[in-house]
């Protein structure tokens, strides 16, 4: 079978701080007014009165959606979207595009490794220019799929299970429950300068769900990044009578002695999770290092989906779980072809949590969701990740 060529790429975006509305789609915590996803969450800065009651008043959502199209010399096209906005487009344009045009479209580690080694001199471990990298990577898997009439996952070697099975994230359970999901995990909405009291009000949440949802329904907390190990450590003890299944992201990315002293800390039986803002390979290799139950990267945002199949080698050879963070149609061709990934994270973005809205809606085009909280595999059976890009509204800012 002889393949085609990349003839071009072109970055385009949606939202983020040059916006006059709120866009969602890839930067999903881009949405309107009076959404959970932005209703008092803990995170670093909530120290700052100003900043407590809601992330977009600190930014979170001023870089919008970053959309890569690949096309091949034969006319076809492939596309991925992410977080990332005009600064993405101005990284593929003008930096990223020479190590993709001429090559063949299956050149895809080959790029992969030219394009993060190309800007280790400004790309750190992880952010603005891992999520170009993640999209571009992804867009080039699209596109793989699209020539070779193949849905990615049969690239990656096909299924190893039927049907992907999903907890939700939101300010849901008791809903999440009714809906079919296996758990629930909530937002954490206080922190270490809440103290004490903090505490008491999260385990109060804790203890109203445990009771609505009953003994056996996963229940999760979110910290997303917000806390230190001796508040971390607190909430964790005062959580384990109701049987809360795992903390997420309490601390800081680069805080893995934080981490690795959290896992000794926590209570028997309560899983420390990580990693949905982690970047490469190599952090991920410190991470797994710290001893902590699963591995979340975000596909979208940990170097791609090349990145992700080597994390999951990575975690798998060390018994640990990979669950991404939720990333829709990238996670779930990645996810039913792992051992380690026994379950995914399905993020709620109705704004009270009652409806299933797609999670990069509206830019994806037939983007599933899980029904009862599950997706069969054929569902996925469409070439590449089986969606189409919504192209209202986009603007491409820059050319090469
Ligand atoms: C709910 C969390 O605060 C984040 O908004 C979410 O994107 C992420 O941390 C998650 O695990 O879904
Ligand atoms: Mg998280």
């Amino acid at each position: 079978m002889s393949l085609p060529k990349i003839k071009t790429v072109r970055a385009y975006f949606a939202g983020g701080a040059t916006a006059d509305k709120a866009a969602a789609g890839g930067d999903y915590h881009d949405q309107g007014a009076n959404h959970w996803i932005d209703d008092h969450v803990a995170t670093p800065m909530s120290k700052y009165k100003q900043y407590e009651q809601s992330r977009q008043s600190f930014g979170i959502n001023v870089l919008g959606t970053l959309i890569v199209e690949v096309e091949a010399d034969n006319g076809q096209t492939g596309f991925a979207i992410t977080t990332g906005g005009e600064m993405g487009c101005f990284i593929v344009e003008k930096h990223l595009n020479r190590f993709l045009e001429g090559r063949c479209v299956s050149d895809i580690k080959l790029i992969h490794d030219q394009m993060m080694n190309a800007t280790m001199y400004y790309a750190g471990s992880g952010g603005l220019v891992m999520n170009t990298i993640s999209c571009v990577d992804l867009a080039l898997w699209d596109l793989f799929g699209k020539v070779t009439d193949l849905p990615v996952y049969k690239l990656l070697g096909g299924a190893v299970r039927d049907e992907l099975q999903f907890y939700a994230t939101g300010a849901r359970p008791d809903l999440a429950q009714k809906m079919g999901f296996i758990g629930g995990k909530m937002a954490v909405q206080w922190g270490p300068h809440d103290g004490d009291e903090g505490i008491r009000k999260e385990v109060a949440r804790i203890a109203h769900y445990r009771e609505t949802c009953g003994a056996d329904f996963w229940l999760m907390l979110d910290c997303w990044m917000s806390q230190d190990v001796n508040f971390a450590t607190k909430l964790a003890h005062a959580c384990a009578p109701y049987n809360v299944k795992w903390l997420e992201e309490c601390l800081p990315p680069q805080q893995f002695e934080g981490y690795a002293q959290l896992k000794q800390q926590a209570p028997h039986g309560m899983l420390i999770t990580s990693g949905e803002h982690h970047g490469t390979l190599q952090s991920f290799r410190t991470l797994a290092e710290t001893g902590i139950d699963i591995l979340q990267p975000d596909v979208g945002w940990c170097g791609g989906l090349t990145t992700l199949v080597e994390v999951a080698a990575l975690a798998k050879s060390r018994g640990q779980l990979v669950v991404p963070h939720g990333s829709s149609v990238y996670s779930h061709h990645a996810v039913i072809t792992f051992t380690n990934s026994p379950f995914s994270e399905f993020l709620m973005t109705s704004p009270d949590c009652s409806t299933l809205r797609p999670q990069f809606d509206p830019l994806l085009i037939n983007e599933p969701v899980p029904v009862k909280g599950r997706i069969h595999k054929s569902v996925l059976d469409k070439p590449g990740f089986g969606v189409e890009l919504n192209r209202d509204g986009l603007k491409r800012p820059y050319q090469h």
